[in-house]
């Protein structure tokens, strides 16, 4: 039986400072490190040992993952880093504060924007100068590709054929996977993977840093699900 286990990144500094972040690259808080050191002791602790790590192009991912396996002692397993596990692009509000886009646009607006399924956050425009266009690491991507915003529907879209090209074969093999990404990715696939509907996902929320575990039956049905 594989498992497939979960990791939204630790704490970033942008989490820290309450700012839409999406697909900036902000480094993890110290809060951040020691949340990725946590997961990692328990990891072991638990005694899961992993085949297989994913992650996205984003550093507090990155780092999350290389620490949880440093302190699990698996450091050397093969990784593969995609563009494709990224956070959802959070469009013209990236750099945005929370809390003030809550008083300007209205808490209801704002929470529709975070955690609703299908309506899209103000777009950013391509010749702006944050696109991810201007990113060498997106360099090779079909530029019609390169998102100016995603709602969860669009980022569920995005991670769906990595899914069904690496991960899911990785785990019919019988390996164990390990997946360190973000909060919206995450949530895109946690509602894949368990059949939460459109509405419900609304409700799901994933914390930093925190391990969540699935036991998975030889068609990657869910067995068991623990969060460490
Ligand atoms: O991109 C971000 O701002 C966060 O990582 C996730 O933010 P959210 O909880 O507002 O979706």
């Amino acid at each position: 039986m594989p498992k497939l286990v979960f990791i939204r990144h630790g704490q970033s500094e942008w989490n820290l400072k309450n700012l839409f972040t999406g697909w900036v690259d902000v480094n993890l808080s110290e809060q951040g490190v020691q949340e990725a050191t946590e997961a990692g002791k328990k990891l072991k602790e638990a005694g899961i040992e992993f085949d297989q790590a994913y992650t996205s192009v984003l550093t507090r991912a990155i780092k999350t993952l290389h620490i949880a396996l440093e302190e699990s002692d698996q450091l050397w397993i093969p990784e593969t880093k995609t563009w494709r596990l990224n956070e959802r692009h959070y469009g013209a509000l990236q750099g945005q504060n929370k809390k003030e886009a809550a008083e300007k646009f209205g808490e209801e607006q704002v929470h529709t924007w975070r955690r609703s399924y299908d309506v899209l956050p103000p777009l950013l425009k391509s010749d702006d100068e944050g696109s991810a266009l201007n990113e060498r690491r997106y360099a090779n991507l079909d530029p019609h590709v390169v998102p100016g915003g995603e709602n969860l529907k669009v980022t569920l879209e995005r991670v769906m054929p990595f899914w069904e090209d690496h991960i899911a074969p990785d785990l019919l093999a019988g390996k164990n996977v390990i997946i360190a990404a973000h909060g919206n990715s995450l949530r895109a696939l946690t509602k894949y993977l368990e059949g939460i509907s459109d509405d419900d996902i609304i409700n799901l929320e994933m914390a930093t840093g925190q391990p969540v575990v699935y036991d998975l039956d030889d068609k990657l049905n869910v067995i068991n699900k623990e969060k460490l």
